[in-house]
């Protein structure tokens, strides 16, 4: 047929200058950003600024994914659309890599992103089948697609859809956005504490070394976001109980985020002490936890529970005595009060 793969350029948010795939229409000499060489395809569309709810609507009646991104030369001249492209390359790499994972649904499902949504919206989002980046209000956020952490939150929420499914609200939304953070955090495999912040590379362009989460010291950040007074909760006992944000699904991932932290680094945390296992480890237990024995309406001791088995299976018991990757589970949950 009329269109064949072929490598194109464009610079993502922050001024790289990037080189990825593209398909070309033969016939007409346009080129969009489908590269075909991932999965089923990692495909990135623009929404036009289009109402997010818009957008949301038309994608849920008539599957409309926004417009295609079209250059008549090699270059792209759409940085928001270039840097969603190519980080979801990157995080369908990752799961390929690491787990042996064919995309979301490890049948190589189609990766669709579609940037610029909604007028400077300061968020990102999974839809339930596909990838939504708002450009931010320049202030708060920048172009929300230029966080590999952000991409690698939403596409984790994709393959939590094909995996345990954890309904988004309450005890199993918390777990639902903290493995979405984790994952996210993971893939984008920053050093020291920048590990451990959400979004810092899009969050407040005028004020270095803030993110909108924080999984190593979640009380740092406020609930600023969610107009609630006080701190994101580093406890089983601190969490969030009201209605907002479907029962605190983005305000208690932060205790499920902290014991994330202690098992990778380790730590002390009120008066526990953890002897950390390192990234490699945390994300085998980890992706093991959801895949495995996770369900839709686990809670957070399920979770306890279910991590402390993934570990087990992973890093067996030697002579009768739990190994330390197992220990390290057992104490990290202990030490945000998870039993
Ligand atoms: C970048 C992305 C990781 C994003 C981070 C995020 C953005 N927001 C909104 C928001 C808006 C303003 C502030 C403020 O400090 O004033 C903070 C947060 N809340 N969380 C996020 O977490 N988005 C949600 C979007 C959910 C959309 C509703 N279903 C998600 O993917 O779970
Ligand atoms: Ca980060
Ligand atoms: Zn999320």
């Amino acid at each position: 047929d009329k269109s064949e793969p072929i490598t194109s350029r464009g610079m993502d948010i922050f001024g790289n200058l990037l080189t990825f795939n593209s398909t070309l229409n033969k016939e007409t000499g346009a080129r969009y950003l489908f590269d075909n060489t991932r999965a089923n395809g990692v495909h990135t569309f623009h929404a036009q600024r289009m109402p997010e709810f818009s957008f949301l609507l038309l994608n849920a009646l008539l599957g409309f994914t926004g417009f295609e991104v079209t250059t008549s030369s090699s270059f792209f001249y759409d940085p928001a659309a270039v840097s969603a492209h190519v980080n979801a390359g990157k995080v369908y790499d990752y799961y390929k890599r690491v787990f042996n994972r064919d995309s979301l649904d490890n049948n190589g499902m189609k990766l669709i992103s579609t940037v610029h949504v909604g007028e400077k919206w300061n968020n990102a989002g999974w839809n339930g089948k596909q990838m939504i980046y708002g450009d931010g209000d320049g202030q708060l956020m920048i172009s929300t697609s230029g966080g590999m952490d952000v991409i690698g939150h939403e596409m984790t929420h994709g393959v939590i859809t094909h995996t345990a499914d954890l309904i988004y609200e309450g005890e199993s939304g918390a777990l639902n956005e903290s493995l979405a953070d984790i994952m996210g955090s993971f893939i984008e495999n920053k050093t020291g504490d920048d590990l451990w912040l959400l979004g810092e590379d899009i969050y407040t362009p005028n004020i270095p070394g803030d993110g909108l989460r924080d999984m190593k010291d979640p009380g740092s950040v406020p609930l600023s976001g969610y107009t609630e007074t006080g701190y994101y909760p580093d406890h089983y006992n601190d969490r969030y109980l009201g209605e907002k944000d479907n029962g605190g699904v983005h305000i208690n991932s932060s205790i499920n985020n902290k014991a994330a932290h202690l098992i990778t680094e380790g730590g002390t945390h009120y008066g526990v002490t953890v002897n950390g296992i390192g990234k490699q480890k945390a994300e085998k237990i980890f992706y093991r936890t959801l895949t495995h024995y996770l369900t839709a309406s686990s809670n957070f001791s399920d979770m306890r529970q279910a991590a402390v088995q993934a570990a087990r299976d992973l890093y067996p018991d030697r002579n009768g005595e739990p190994s330390v990757e197992v220990q390290a589970v057992m104490a990290a949950y202990d030490a945000v009060g998870v039993h």
